[in-house]
């Protein structure tokens, strides 16, 4: 698994250091209120997973999967949710917390979904930003760094579904992906 790695981005540490600065921030700035906590499944799991541990104000939790690239390295433009919230986010302070904004189109379907549903406020984090694939105009309200314009796998992003439990961030080689 590792071989098909071209070059780690960032390490575990490295990652689990910013995901603490992340919680920090985000427990200052949601100090209280009562956040509703949504993970875009499957990608944002493991992410979510240790955002969570580092915020210290009382929070709820939901998921959500939406899926749009499948067995590909580009986006198919069709969003499709595959598993919908359990509970309602109307009037709620809702964090959307994501892996990765790549051509942005996941989360402005989200954004979208969730202002139609009547959330209150709707706030992005994400972990990774590819701002060069960007093809709609979005920002996150938080982020964790900034990656090149090339494919990446690891920390709960696959590729066909493998490499997710990789703890860091690396470039999949593209002979992984040309085959
Ligand atoms: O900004 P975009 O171009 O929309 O790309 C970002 C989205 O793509 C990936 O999800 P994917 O559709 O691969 O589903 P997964 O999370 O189950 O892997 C990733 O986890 C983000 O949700
Ligand atoms: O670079 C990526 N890697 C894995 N999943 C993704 N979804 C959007 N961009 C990526
Ligand atoms: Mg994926």
């Amino acid at each position: 698994m590792q071989d098909d790695i071209k070059a780690v981005l960032y390490s575990e540490e490295q990652i689990q250091s910013k995901v603490k600065q992340l919680g920090e921030q985000l427990s200052e700035d949601f100090n209280g209120r009562n956040p509703l906590v949504i993970c875009v499944l499957k990608g944002a799991f493991i992410f979510m997973a240790d955002l969570v541990k580092a915020i210290t104000v009382p929070l709820e939790l939901d998921f959500m999967a939406v899926s749009s690239y499948g067995q590909s390295t580009k986006s198919s433009g069709v969003v499709k949710i595959i598993k919908d919230l359990d509970v309602s986010v109307e009037g709620r302070d809702v964090i959307i917390v994501e892996d990765i904004i790549d051509s942005g189109l996941t989360l402005s379907y989200l954004i979208d979904v969730l202002e139609r549903r009547n959330a209150k406020t709707v706030t992005v984090v994400a972990l990774f930003d590819k701002p060069a694939r960007r093809t709609v105009d979005l920002e996150p309200d938080y982020k964790g760094f900034s990656l090149p314009d090339e494919f990446v796998v690891g920390y709960g992003l696959d590729f066909a579904e493998k490499y997710r439990n990789i703890p860091y961030i690396g470039i999949l080689k593209p002979e992984v992906y040309e085959k």
